[in-house]
């Protein structure tokens, strides 16, 4: 734990920009859900991600920063097998079983009126915090900062890993590129391709980028953030897909999109990619 410690200690700048967004509401109230969940991937310790967070305080430093906050716990769930293998999904029964639970968790935060803070985990758990959020808020615009689309389907996947298919579960213009998904009948999509914007994007797909080519999908690459900076990007993100800004705004952050230099322990490291600066 003194590793993370470290880390922390050294990320000092990323904690006061939290400490200024979050001091400009009077009222913070948030709502932890752990998801320790790691198998929509294939490295083990994934699942350590929400005890981890918790060990290095994430909670004292949100209540530091004046926030009303509530630990939900971890997300527990059991198995129920399909009852038949699905191709190239892989670990399709636990994922099922446990994005349900996920989901009704978000939903339980929101509806108590607070904001939800989701800790993975792998990022399969895009499908359950998404769910829940719409359940909870209907028309949702989200923000999606990754160096992958994550938009597979069961078809596209080079991988069969379902933490690159989460978007394209949720996204209802993809519906009827999936084969009927036994047990995720609680998991309609709902959510219009429009109202995603992607920040941080390094590695695509061929397939992925059909489909973002296809759909028009409002994508900043790391080029783009190197271009035109961070503020600027996240800017025009938000300008797509939250115009009036009437939606709820949903932002679902993968590790992989920071430097390895800021996050060297992630599974899918890669060069360039976005950093923490002192502001
Ligand atoms: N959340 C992630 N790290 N996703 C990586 C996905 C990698 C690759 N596109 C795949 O489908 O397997
Ligand atoms: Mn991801």
């Amino acid at each position: 734990m003194n590793a993370v410690r470290r880390i922390l200690q050294q990320h000092r700048p990323a904690k006061r920009v939290f400490a200024r967004l979050l001091s400009d509401q009077s009222t913070c109230r948030v709502g932890v859900v752990g998801v320790p969940f790691e198998k929509g991937q294939r490295n083990t310790g994934v699942s350590r991600g929400p005890e981890v967070l918790r060990a290095a305080g994430v909670i004292q430093d949100l209540s530091s920063f004046g926030c009303d906050v509530k630990d939900y716990g971890d997300v527990k769930y059991e198995v129920v097998p399909a009852g038949k293998q699905l191709s190239n999904m892989r670990e399709y029964d636990d994922f099922a079983a446990c994005m349900e639970k996920v989901s009704s968790s978000v939903k339980q935060v929101l509806s108590d009126g607070r904001l939800c803070l989701s800790l993975g985990g792998d990022h399969s758990m895009g499908v359950g915090t998404i769910d829940g959020h719409y359940q909870a808020k209907g028309d949702l615009a989200v923000l999606w900062i990754d160096a992958h689309a994550d938009i597979n389907t069961s078809a596209t996947s080079p991988t069969g890993n379902l933490h690159g298919m989460p978007v394209a579960l949720l996204v209802k213009e993809l519906a009827d590129y999936w084969p009927y998904l036994p047990n995720m009948d609680w998991q309609v999509p709902m959510l219009s391709i429009k109202n995603i914007a992607y920040i941080g994007l390094r590695s695509v797909d061929e397939y992925e980028r059909l489909i973002l080519e296809k759909f028009g999908v409002t994508a900043y690459a790391m080029e783009d953030v190197e271009r035109l900076g961070v503020h600027e990007v996240t800017q025009r993100a938000l300008e797509a897909i939250n115009p009036n800004g009437e939606r709820s705004l949903h932002v679902s952050f993968d590790i992989d999109s920071l430097d390895p230099l800021e996050a060297p322990s992630t599974g899918t490291t890669g060069v360039s990619q976005l950093q923490i600066i002192t502001p």
